[in-house]
């Protein structure tokens, strides 16, 4: 079998209702009906495994906390289940006194008894009965004629009334009456009047306010579109008598899926009450969703008197008790309805948010309501227990809007449009070739790598790692006094930083007129990067203390070509003032230009108007070999550095090279080294005495000598062997690491005399070294300084001096 050519062949249309003055199209939905929630009856009787006594109390306990004043427990006739589930409601009196519970029973003398039973003692009971009244239902199920189906209902509305006077009068209960035509939809309008006027009078008992009947009229089966519900219920207001002494109810189901709308333009054509189950479980496609139709009302501005604050709540519930899920499409509650995955959407939603935010401070500052307007999101998740965090997912079909939006949110950084451009692509990029989704994690991860933000994970090539900005002013060319233009001084701003390059420590200078014009200038006579900012924004994230500074800045090269399109490179930057975080943009920025791309050799401008003085030579020193060199050697071998330079500038590997040769750094090749010694105390005094194997010039010799320190006594063993004096004139050390790992350095000056055409001059030189002992270090050093300046006389091992 397949669908029909021609279904008329097989389906009946429904036949509409002639109602030509029909009000409730002109009507709007905007009172709030009395909510009965059948849950625990139509939702339980249409589940596979109905719920265990157990999950009807949770269920319970919920429908109250969520503020339902009516409640069908139960069909206590069906099962033992459903009794014992209402008496032990009654005994253990789990029943607010504000809240009726309804229990429903067909139309059979048994049943209608042992329902009573069910809920004798209860203090607030609506008995309702129900009979199906459709041509069909009287024709096939019942085999009774029009006539025959009102007796039943009438007959047995008389026990009913009956049985409530006698309960009354034995327990106290208050009891309402509740009747359904069941398939009142498929049922003559005229005839479903009828019974119910019969039902009326045989109750005899209807009255005003809590007195009055309920007619619950079912659309057991959803069988035609919702005007056509509409329709049917005014016609039944209109022409029922004593309107005033009843209640119309609605008990829509969803069939064709379109319980909501039935239910509502029903209400507009005048029905007082609605029930349903919460997310619209129940019989085959589901009782009308309780959730979606309170909200719709509350999206209106018009509180539902129900509360659905906690929709996960709601959503557990269903799932735990029913065992079944809540569809992620579901209104209101499911997994994606504040979702938008679409460029389009999101973006409409990030500018919402940004004109709503503006909006609201104007109306706060006015004392005036924050009245919710947002595209795509007819209500503010939050109202309902969820937070924005889903509001934007991104794809393949996400634009940059929901992209920055994602950022701004989690990062707090508000991308300038264009840089939101560059990001989108590499999201894009990622998207597609991944043809996943991007969690929060990517893009947030993605931002991070892609402006080197977040910590020494995300380092670009370039690492700013410390930096100063001095201000010096501007001098007229002419008179060479400070410019002044308008009240204060111009000034210049002066770069000092170091920069890490390729792991390497780097100290930078620049000058120009505002802090990011003097990097960029430190960048340009440095590593030879010459880029200009093109676009420069920024903003504040949060306040007070805790306030930062977040920049934002496209460089582009500075030489361009005349007519060509400049390409750009984007850069963010973050710190907790201004100046850093605009520096920390520029690195950024920097880093996406420069790339793989080779930089030049690091090198020191040390020439004539030398731009690096020993400080610098002394921080290279410092980076490279951990070397942390006392001032005095700083001057001295920023003077050897500068000779050494004739260009005026060294790399810094040259650089490096210089330093140990200079001073014999680590270096085994001199004509005087040592093997090994010994130093003893003598004596209870500070004299030392040393014995040690040296080489000099290719010989090993033992020598031996004695002084006040361990310095003292190596120029004592080594006077024999040159000529002249020789004295120490500054020593320092320090370690350098921790813990087992940890060695000294040793620097040492040494004053010594050479022959100057018969003339003795006296001279000074370094020596530095390291060694795990620290006196080792010490004699090492000195060593050094004596093999590299003083000439010494070798003698043969045991050889007289
Ligand atoms: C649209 C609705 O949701 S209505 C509520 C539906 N819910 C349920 O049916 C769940 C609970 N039902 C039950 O547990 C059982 O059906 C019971 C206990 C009520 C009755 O069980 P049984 O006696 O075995 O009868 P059965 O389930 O076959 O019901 C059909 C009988 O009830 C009659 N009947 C059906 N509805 C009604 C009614 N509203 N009033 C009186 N009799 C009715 C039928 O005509 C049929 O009678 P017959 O046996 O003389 O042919
Ligand atoms: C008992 C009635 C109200 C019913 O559940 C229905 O018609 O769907």
């Amino acid at each position: 079998m397949c669908m029909l050519s021609d279904p008329s062949v097989k389906y009946r249309p429904y036949t509409p209702l002639k109602l030509a003055d029909r009000q409730w199209p002109s009507k709007t939905h905007n009172s709030v009906p009395i909510w009965l929630s059948t849950d625990l009856r139509d939702g339980n009787q249409a589940l596979a495994v109905p719920m265990t006594a157990d999950q009807k109390r949770i269920f319970f306990d919920h429908l109250i906390k969520c503020g339902f004043k009516e409640i069908e427990v139960s069909y206590p006739a069906a099962s033992d289940t459903d009794f014992s589930f209402t008496r032990s409601l009654i005994d253990n009196k789990k029943i607010p006194d504000d809240v009726w519970i309804q229990v429903l029973t067909p139309a059979r003398e048994d049943l209608i008894r042992r329902t009573f039973e069910a809920v004798a003692g209860a203090g607030h009971v609506i008995i309702h009965m129900y009979n199906a009244t459709s041509p069909m239902f009287r024709e096939v199920v019942f085999k009774n004629t029009k006539a025959e189906t009102v007796d039943l209902a009438v007959k047995h509305t008389k026990l009913v009334a009956r049985l409530t006077d006698e309960y009354s009068e034995k327990y106290g209960t208050k009891f309402r009456y509740e009747y359904s035509p069941e398939t009142f939809t498929q049922t003559e309008p005229e005839f479903a009047l009828e019974i119910c006027e019969a039902v009326k009078s045989a109750w005899g008992k209807a009255g005003l306010g809590i007195n009055r009947i309920i007619f619950n009229l079912p659309a057991t089966v959803e069988i035609a579109p919702p005007n056509h519900y509409a329709d049917q219920i005014e016609f039944f207001c209109r022409n029922i008598s004593e309107r005033e002494k009843t209640i119309v109810s609605l008990h829509p189901h969803n069939d064709r899926g379109t319980a909501a709308a039935a239910a509502e333009l029903a209400c507009m054509a005048g029905a007082d009450r609605v029930e349903g189950c919460i997310f619209g479980n129940g019989e085959r496609t589901g009782n009308v969703d309780l959730v979606t139709l309170a909200l719709n009302l509350y999206t209106q501005g018009i509180h539902p008197k129900l509360d659905f604050s906690d929709i996960q709540a709601c959503i557990d519930i269903v799932n735990q008790c029913n065992d079944l899920p809540v569809h992620p499409r579901h209104p209101y509650g499911g997994e994606l309805v504040f979702t938008a995955f679409s460029g389009s959407h999101q973006d409409a939603i990030k500018k919402g948010f940004e004109a709503q935010a503006k909006r609201h401070a104007e109306a706060r500052a006015k004392d005036e309501p924050l009245i919710w307007d947002m595209p795509y999101l007819p209500i503010d998740p939050m109202d309902i227990g969820c937070d924005y965090e889903a509001v934007i997912r991104v794809n393949s079909q996400s634009g940059k809007g929901g992209i920055a939006y994602i950022v701004k949110q989690h990062l707090g950084l508000d991308m300038p449009r264009k840089m939101q451009i560059t990001f989108y692509k590499v999201i894009q990029e990622m998207s597609d070739r991944e043809a996943r989704e991007m969690t929060l994690d990517d893009i947030t991860t993605a931002f991070r790598r892609s402006y080197h933000l977040g910590g020494a994970n995300y380092d670009g090539r370039l690492v700013l790692r410390s930096f100063k900005i001095s201000g010096e002013p501007i001098l007229d060319p002419i008179d060479q006094t400070p410019y002044v233009d308008g009240e204060a001084p111009d000034e210049r701003r002066r770069f000092d930083g170091t920069l890490s390059v390729d792991g390497v420590f780097r100290v930078v200078h620049g000058d120009g007129n505002g802090p990011l014009s003097a990097f960029l200038d430190a960048l340009k006579i440095h590593l030879d990067i010459d880029l200009s900012i093109r676009e420069y924004s920024e903003h504040t994230i949060g306040d007070g203390k805790n306030a930062k500074a977040a920049s934002y800045v496209e460089v582009v090269e500075a030489k361009r070509e005349p007519g060509q399109r400049q390409e750009g490179w984007w850069g963010a930057g973050l710190d907790t003032d201004i100046a850093g975080s605009g520096l920390r943009a520029v690195l950024s920025a920097v880093n996406n230009y420069i790339g793989d791309r080779a930089l030049p050799e690091l090198k020191l401008s040390v020439g004539f108007t030398a731009r690096s003085g020993p400080a610098d030579v002394a921080s290279v020193i410092l980076n490279t070999l951990q070397l942390d060199l006392p001032r005095r050697l700083q001057a001295h071998f920023f003077e050897s550095v500068q000779r050494a330079s004739p260009e005026g500038a060294i790399g810094y590997d040259a650089l490096t090279t210089l330093f140990k040769k200079m001073y014999g750094f680590t270096i085994r090749e001199l004509p005087l080294l040592l093997q090994k010694f010994t130093m003893e105390h003598l004596g209870d005094g500070e004299v030392r005495s040393i014995s040690a194997t040296v080489f000099i010039n290719g010989q090993e010799m033992v020598i031996t000598g004695k002084g006040n320190g361990p310095l003292s006594a190596v120029l004592a063993a080594l006077a024999p062997y040159h000529d002249g004096a020789l004295t120490v004139r500054e020593y320092s050390e320090h370690s350098i690491g921790e813990g087992a790992g940890v060695k000294a350095a040793s620097y040492v000056e040494l004053v010594y005399t050479i022959d100057e055409g018969g003339q003795p001059r006296r001279l000074s030189c370094w020596g530095a070294d390291i060694d795990e002992d620290i006196s080792v270090s010490g004699v090492k050093a000195l060593l050094n300084a004596v093999a590299l300046h003083v000439p010494l006389r070798s003698k043969l091992v045991n050889g007289a001096v």
